[in-house]
C-alpha cells in the first residue's frame, strides 16, 4: 500500500501540490488527470523523491520514504520505474542495451560500471522486448525507432528494473492513436500480468476512463475527484478541465459507450 499523507510541494508562493492524501493499494492502475499545471507531474515526481516534498509523508507498507537517504533512498528509487513523455532512451545505444540499463540499479557496482551483462540478463531483456512485440529491433539504435516503439522499449526497460510501482508521466502525449493503444496496452499488461502498481498521468480523459481502474482528478494542486472511472460524470469532468474540456473529452457519450469508439485494450 502506497500512502500519500498531506503531501505538499511549494515553489516560492505557488503550491504545485497542496495537502494531497491518497491511499493506493498495490496492484492498482491509477490515472491522474487534470488540466495543465494542476500538479500531476509534481505529485508523481515526489513519489520517487525526484522532487522533495515541502510537507507531508509518503508511506510504503508503513515505511516513511520521505525520510530515506543514501542507499535506502537508492533502493526505493529502484523500486519506482519512471516512464516519461519523451521516452528518455540513449539514442546512440542499441535497443537491448537500453533495456539492460533498467538493471543498473539492481546490478553489483563493478559489473554495472563496466556494463557487463550476464547471458541471463540479456535473455530477460530480450524476453521483455518480445512481450511488447519489438524483439526484432533489439540490435537497432534506439533513435532509429518510431515514437511508439521507443516508448515500448522504455516500458521494457521499466519491467526489467523489477519495480513495485511504475510512474508514467504523460507516456502517450507525443504518440498517434495507434501507438497510444500499443503503449497503453503494454502498461495494462504490466499492471495485470505482474501486479505492478501503475500511476499514470494522462491528458486524454477518454483513454484514462478506458484503461484505469481509478481516477484521481487534480486542480490547482488539490485532489478534487477520486473514484472509479464510471463515477466521473461529464459534468464533473467539465468542471475539472474547464476550458480544456473540449480537447480531452469526446463529444459527450457516456463512458459505457466510449469503448466502441476507442481502441480496445488488449491483455495478452
Ligand atoms: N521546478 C519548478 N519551479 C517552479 N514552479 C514549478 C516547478 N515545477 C512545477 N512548477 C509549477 O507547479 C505547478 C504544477 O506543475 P506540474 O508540472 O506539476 O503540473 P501538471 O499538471 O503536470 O502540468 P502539465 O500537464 O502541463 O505537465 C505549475 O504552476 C508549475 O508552473
Amino acid at each position: 500500500m502506497l500512502v500519500l499523507d498531506g503531501l505538499s510541494k511549494r515553489y516560492g508562493d505557488i503550491y504545485a501540490v497542496a495537502d494531497v492524501s491518497l491511499e493506493i493499494p498495490a496492484g492498482g492502475f491509477v490515472g491522474i488527470i487534470g488540466r495543465s499545471g494542476a500538479g500531476k507531474s509534481t505529485l508523481l515526481r515526489m513519489v520517487n523523491r525526484l522532487a522533495e516534498p515541502s510537507a507531508g509523508r509518503i508511506l510504503v507498507d508503513g515505511q516513511d520514504v520521505t525520510r530515506l537517504a543514501g542507499r535506502r533512498l537508492h533502493c526505493w528509487r529502484a523500486d519506482c520505474a519512471m516512464i516519461f513523455q519523451q521516452f528518455n532512451l540513449v539514442g546512440r545505444l542499441d535497443v537491448l542495451t537500453n533495456v539492460l540499463l533498467g538493471r543498473l540499479q539492481r546490478t553489483p557496482g563493478w559489473r554495472s560500471l563496466l556494463k557487463l551483462w550476464t547471458h541471463e540478463e540479456k535473455a530477460v531483456a530480450l524476453s521483455a522486448l518480445d512481450q511488447f512485440d519489438i524483439a526484432q529491433v533489439a540490435a537497432q539504435r534506439a533513435d532509429s525507432l518510431s515514437g511508439g516503439q521507443q516508448q515500448r522499449v522504455a516500458i521494457a526497460r521499466a519491467l526489467v528494473q523489477e519495480p513495485r510501482i511504475i510512474l508514467a508521466d504523460e507516456p502517450i502525449a507525443s504518440l498517434d492513436p495507434r501507438n497510444t493503444k500499443t503503449v497503453m496496452d503494454a502498461l495494462l499488461r504490466i499492471n495485470k500480468h505482474y501486479g505492478i502498481t501503475v500511476l499514470c498521468n494522462l491528458h486524454s480523459l477518454d483513454i484514462a476512463r478506458l484503461y484505469c481502474d481509478r481516477l484521481v482528478g487534480m486542480a490547482a494542486g488539490r485532489v478534487v475527484f477520486d473514484g472509479a472511472p464510471e463515477a466521473l460524470t461529464d459534468t464533473v469532468a467539465r468542471d475539472l478541465y474547464g476550458l480544456e474540456a473540449g480537447e480531452v473529452m469526446d463529444a459527450g457519450p457516456a463512458p459505457d459507450t466510449l469503448p466502441a469508439a476507442l481502441p480496445q485494450p488488449v491483455l495478452a
